[in-house]
């Protein structure tokens, strides 16, 4: 199976997973980028089993009414069960580098919200140690080079994404060259630098359940 195969794959897997815990009134948290799209169109075939969806993106919630799926604002729901998503990056302990899509401060959000993280990444992004895949940070556009400077002396080598404006109007700063030996005290060392929104570690909050796409079918790892 080629990449885009396995990521079909893994987007109907999810939809299995949390399929016979769905009611009338179950919200699903709903991620961004290219393996969450594969999740919203197997989804779509079941939208008459639950109420509708919550979005990290504008992309994602456009997807999801084009397939006729109700989207709420966050602040209209109380909680719900699942947020399915992909990385860019996930290890053993299910700790991950989002944001390759500009989505990580809307995702981290939906994300906490939810009780059950579910995870849909094709095998290539299964990985020892993060930080082959640069860091994305979501920096406030006045203070990105102050952040850059900081990040510098973190050991990092930021790259501002030229262009690039999230859906919260901010800018992206992508950070090179990190070996992620601590994901959870990176993850808050970043957050901590005045400017910043939020960084691409998920370890504060991992996923539950990753659902990864191999070329042995699709293997549910579980912490
Ligand atoms: O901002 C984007 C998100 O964090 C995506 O979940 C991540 O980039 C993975 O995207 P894809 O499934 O397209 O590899």
């Amino acid at each position: 199976m080629n990449q885009d195969e396995l990521k079909r794959a893994v987007g109907e897997a999810a939809v299995q997973h949390i399929l016979p815990r769905l009611e009338k009134d179950s919200i699903i948290g709903v991620g961004t980028g290219s393996t969450a799209n594969c999740f919203i169109d197997a989804l779509a075939q079941h939208k008459h089993l639950f109420e509708g969806a919550v979005a990290s993106s504008e992309a994602s919630a456009q997807r999801l009414r084009d397939h006729g799926i109700e989207v709420f604002d966050l602040n209209q729901v109380a909680g719900f069960d699942f947020y399915i998503d992909g990385a860019d990056e996930i290890n053993n302990n299910l700790e991950m580098i989002k944001g390759g899509g500009a989505a990580l401060t809307r995702e981290k959000i939906v994300a906490a919200v939810a009780r059950e993280f579910i995870c849909v990444a094709d095998e290539s992004k299964l990985v020892d140690t993060m930080g082959d895949f640069p860091l994305p940070v979501e920096v406030i556009p006045m203070a990105r080079s102050y952040v850059a400077r900081e990040l510098v002396k973190l050991g990092g080598d930021p790259v501002y994404r030229t262009g690039v404006v999230t859906d919260n109007g901010n800018h992206i700063l992508d950070v090179h060259n990190l070996r992620i030996a601590s994901p959870i005290e990176l993850e808050s060392k970043i957050n901590q630098i005045t400017g910043v929104v939020t960084n691409g570690l998920f370890a504060l909050r991992p996923a539950n359940v990753l659902l990864l796409g191999t070329q042995d079918g699709v293997k549910t790892i579980s912490q």
